[in-house]
């Protein structure tokens, strides 16, 4: 927790929960909910703007204040009654300034990231025992606090602490005295055999998403606090107030395409999300017109000691799929790896569009006031063309463009 003069942020973020409703909720609320949510954002206007210089060189007081303050810009926005958001929405400088100084320290994106929902999110139970999974509390920070938020929080956080063993991994890969004697090609398909358990691992921890996070209330309650800037076609655009063109800001919100483990097996594998390479089978036309950016942005949202990180793995002075090109005993077990890879977004692609998809043609669970649930619906209704993921993306062509890339990862013999 921030202290001294930052308790105005803690405080603030502690009252969210309580006072503040999803604001395409609030049509036809009572008065005093209506009342009581515009008094928490006024007071987050009128909050002093607090200086950042004590937080920097302390990495654990920046994560945390970029956490409150994200979380907070989230819950100021999307708290607005939605009848009273016009195309934009003004963030106020209290909370901007500080933001954008610990956003420039930590070198992430100045808005809601995965590292805030997921990898930051959590506490210890017993502060006695040590950082095991068993002991480890998610979702520490929640905005409505249904379940599906939380377990959605937890079970992304299980996949990430795969990532613990793929580090091992890669380090133990590019600590090897050489790539061609016996002995090191033993253990790099050993190492390769260790990856793709680990990427299974990831699969089951997606699967078991599906019993633990109840996909309406994901899509209805959880995902809308998540949405960043501009997430859809009518949807507003935020202008960061005291910043000279927001519009040049990243700011779309967290998404698990932040996940640093997951970036970390595609830049392992070098899979060619951008379509840089001559691979086969050669891309679909949908393919083509999928957003071939995305991964290469949402390493923007990653704080900078991870995506320099990735920048190293990318630059490996030995590439792992030149390697198993190169040596035939190799490839099958280099292959192996990326089917495991393959099969994961299979799944995934199914999840995915089970959760946003499907759900996108669903009337809100019954927990939602009546009223909002019949404006929400005439609003999707009128919404046009496919469901979207983060900023705005097509989502299955996003989607099935990353599974097919990983696809042409695979060697065929010379
Ligand atoms: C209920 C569970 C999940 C749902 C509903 C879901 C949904 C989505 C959606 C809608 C996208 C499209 C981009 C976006 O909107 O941000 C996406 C992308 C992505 N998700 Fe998930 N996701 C889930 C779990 C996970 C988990 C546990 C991971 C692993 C850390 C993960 C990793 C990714 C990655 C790496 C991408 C980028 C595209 C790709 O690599 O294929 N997702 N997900």
């Amino acid at each position: 927790m921030l202290q001294g003069p930052y308790d105005v942020w803690e405080t603030a973020l502690a009252n969210a929960q309580g006072v503040l409703k999803l604001g395409e909720t609030l049509f036809g609320a009572p008065e005093e909910v209506l009342a009581a949510g515009e008094s928490w954002r006024q007071r987050i206007r009128s909050m002093p703007i607090l200086p950042t210089n004590i937080l920097m060189g302390d990495s654990m007081l920046l994560r945390r204040a970029h956490q409150v303050l994200a979380f907070l810009v989230h819950f100021y926005v999307h708290s607005i009654p939605t009848d009273s958001a016009t195309g934009s929405i003004v963030v106020p400088r209290s909370l901007v300034a500080p933001l954008m100084a610990v956003s420039e320290a930590l070198e992430i994106a100045p808005v809601l990231t995965y590292s805030d929902t997921v990898l930051w999110n959590w506490e210890l139970i017993d502060p006695e025992l040590p950082a095991t999974f068993e002991n480890m509390r998610f979702g520490r920070i929640l905005f409505g606090g249904s379940d599906a938020e939380r377990n959605f929080y937890h079970g992304s956080a299980r996949t990430e602490l795969v990532g613990v063993e793929i580090l091992h991994i890669i380090h133990e890969y590019h600590n090897l005295p050489n790539v061609s004697d016996l002995s090191s090609v033993r253990k790099i398909n050993r190492l390769l055999e260790r990856l793709a358990a680990c990427i299974e691992d990831i699969s089951s921890s997606i699967q078991a998403m599906r019993e633990e996070v109840d996909p309406l209330a994901f899509y209805w309650e959880a995902r809308p606090w998540w949405n960043g800037s501009g997430s859809g076609p009518d949807a507003p655009v935020w202008i960061y107030e005291g910043v000279g063109d927001t519009s040049k800001l990243d700011l779309s919100g967290p998404s698990a395409g932040q996940s640093s483990v997951m970036h970390a097996i595609d830049l392992f594998l070098d899979i060619d999300h951008k379509l840089q390479q001559r691979r086969y089978p050669a891309p679909s036309k949908e393919n083509k017109r999928a957003d071939h950016g995305f991964m290469a942005r949402m390493r923007r949202y990653m704080p900078g000691k991870h995506r320099k990180y990735l920048e190293w793995i990318a630059k490996s002075p030995r590439p792992l799929r030149s390697v198993a090109q190169d040596t035939p005993v190799i490839r099958e077990h280099y292959n192996a790896a990326v089917a495991a890879l393959k099969k994961l977004r299979d799944l995934h692609i199914r999840v995915a569009c089970l959760y946003v998809v499907t759900m996108s043609h669903t009337r809100p669970p019954p927990s939602c006031p009546v009223a909002a649930v019949l404006r929400r619906m005439e609003r999707e209704a009128a919404r046009q063309g496919p469901a979207t993921g983060t900023g705005g993306n097509e989502l299955s062509v996003l989607l099935k463009a990353g599974r097919d890339a990983t696809t042409r990862a695979v060697l065929r013999a010379n």
